[in-house]
């Protein structure tokens, strides 16, 4: 299954014209992949695996057929994978259900010993992973390295909690009774999860449903199945027991696989990461078997910094990373960036100023800042952002263009100023690298704006009045707020919305509860007496 070697894209070598920020010559760059090599290069080869993992073992769809998948840099073929239909799914269930009963009686210890088992190959793997993430995701090496520790440390978490899920003695209301409860695992679990983050948002899911006893059918994203089954290679290597894990692979059967893994009524459960629409749908789909679910759904976060902001600078460095992390590919990427006057030009012209040094190129070339978007589509819908929003009055500060000529799937990092609540970047997510600063006056205005979307996932303020930073931080409607930081994924902080923005918690201390059914036990005829 040797790929062919083919020439470095021509769209790569093509000299850059008229483009507002620093890309280095990719010809002149020192990479680090041999161009022209389609196959991830990889110390450990064996960790590109163009199948499905079903029960302990690698299978190809029943059918034969296969799906492409394309580094988006470049939008050249990486590989291929088994397009999956319901009936192999199927199996993926069965073998799930059937591990099931004996996996759910190990001691927790052992289960945390497999966990750490398997952070500790990811950790001496996580070179080849990040590779792997940039090749199928097109995010930049460095943030590959990044995400690879951020999602090892879901396993290396969860390991330490699983043997900590503890019951209660609860004194009971009924005179000779007692009351206790069992943490139990719910069964076997439907996991599906997006491409932005290839690894973690999988390993959010997996290590608490492994910590708590639970079996599992992942379905990883089309775009980047890769990275899902490396880290499947890596549970095999673990010593994770057969059928415990199951990943698999589909892109335009996903529908219908989605369709079977929410309706099957041996899947007790399904925690789904991706937008809101589709979370609607699977909802829907889940209701007829009463599922336990968890959703972790779409954003649209807003960033605001008040006049009385300690460090103007560290706001800026603050709204940037928040935007433009896996270029505004996030759900919690600040999407509406509210200023108010006092500082509003100041703001502008230092966060222009820090975009303005940004380097945008195919995630492998050395220096590089921001990669591509996922897809030409995603590019599209940035651009109906930004003409949007210029068609209504807003200025553009810096980029606002495709650039094409690092390719279709790669956007100028663009800065508009003067947005206002009528365009579309006020209620929609962009998913994308377009900052919309808005100015505003007062405190409760800029709060009513910020609560007036219908999602809420994360929010971010700058102030340093401690008085207003209770304030606004119990009032915003979001799961997670960021106070004077731009920045709150950490694995011991509970990660999830409100509103559309979907239930349920991951990560932190509440993370395994997803996965587990309080049972309550109820001892009568008890409370007698000592004998004498
Ligand atoms: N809240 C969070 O933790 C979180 C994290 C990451 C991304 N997101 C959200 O995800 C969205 C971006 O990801 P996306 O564009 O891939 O989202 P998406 O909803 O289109 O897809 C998410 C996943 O669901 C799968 N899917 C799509 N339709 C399906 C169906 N009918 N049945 C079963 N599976 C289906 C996709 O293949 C993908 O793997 C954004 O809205 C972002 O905010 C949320
Ligand atoms: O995209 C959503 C998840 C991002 C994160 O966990 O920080």
């Amino acid at each position: 299954m040797e790929r062919l070697i083919r020439p470095v894209s021509r769209q790569l070598l093509r000299p850059r014209l008229r483009y507002p920020f620093s890309i280095p010559p990719p010809p002149a760059a020192k990479r680090l992949y041999t161009m022209g090599h389609n196959k991830p290069d990889l110390k450990d080869k064996s960790l590109f695996i163009e199948k499905s993992y079903i029960n302990g073992e690698w299978v190809g769809a029943q059918s034969g057929e296969t799906f492409e998948v394309h580094d988006p840099a470049t939008g050249k073929l990486i590989g291929t994978c088994p397009e999956l239909n319901t009936t192999d799914v199927e199996k993926a269930i069965q073998a799930a259900s059937e591990a099931f009963p004996s996996f759910r009686t190990t001691l927790a210890r052992e289960r945390a010993r497999m966990l750490r088992r398997w952070y500790q190959l990811m950790m001496d793997n996580a070179e080849d992973l990040a590779k792997l993430i940039t090749w199928e995701n097109g995010k930049p090496f460095a943030d590959a390295k990044g995400e690879v520790n951020y999602a090892a440390s879901f396993f290396e978490w969860f390991s330490e909690e699983a043997p900590r899920a503890y019951g209660d003695v609860i004194p009971a209301t009924v005179p000779g009774n007692r009351v206790m409860t069992l943490k139990q695992p719910v069964g076997v679990c439907g996991l599906i999860t997006p491409w932005n983050f290839p690894a973690a948002m999988i390993t959010r899911k997996i290590g608490p449903a492994l910590a708590a006893g639970c079996t599992v059918v992942a379905k990883s994203p089309a775009e980047t199945p890769f990275t899902a089954n490396a880290l499947a290679e890596l549970a095999h290597r673990a010593g994770i027991p057969k059928g415990v894990v199951n990943i698999v692979t589909a892109s335009k059967n996903t529908p219908a696989v989605g369709e079977l893994i929410t309706t099957h009524p041996e899947v007790r459960k399904v925690s789904f990461t991706g937008s809101t629409n589709v979370g609607r749908l699977l909802m829907k789909q889940a209701s007829s078997t009463i599922k336990k679910v968890s959703w972790e759904l779409g954003g649209n976060a807003p960033f605001i910094v008040f006049d009385d902001v300690e460090d103007l600078d560290a706001a800026v460095n603050g709204a940037i990373a928040s935007k433009f992390r896996s270029s505004g590919q996030t759900c919690v990427c600040a999407n509406r960036i509210y200023v108010q006057k006092g500082v509003y030009e100041e703001f502008s012209k230092r966060f222009a100023a820090k975009v303005k040094d940004f380097k945008l190129g195919a995630g492998f070339e050395e220096g590089i800042t921001h990669g591509p978007v996922i897809h030409e589509r995603a590019a599209e819908k940035v651009h109906e952002h930004v003409e949007d929003a210029t068609s209504k009055g807003a200025k553009v500060l810096i980029g606002g263009q495709k650039a094409s000529s690092l390719g279709p799937n790669f956007y100028e990092p663009t800065v508009l100023s003067g947005m206002s609540k009528e365009m579309l970047l006020a209620s929609e997510e962009t998913f994308g690298p377009v900052a919309g600063l808005f100015p505003f006056e007062t405190e409760k205005e800029v709060v009513d704006l910020a609560n007036k979307a219908e999602v809420g996932l994360a929010g971010y303020f700058f102030s340093g009045n401690v008085r207003r930073i209770f304030r606004v931080a119990e009032t915003l409607e979001v799961g997670m707020v960021g106070v004077n930081t731009g920045l709150i994924s950490d694995v011991a902080s509970p990660f999830g919305g409100v509103k559309q923005s979907g239930f349920g918690r991951e990560g932190s201390k509440y993370g395994i509860d997803e996965f587990m059914v309080i049972k309550s036990v109820t001892f009568g005829g008890m409370g007698e007496p000592l004998q004498a």
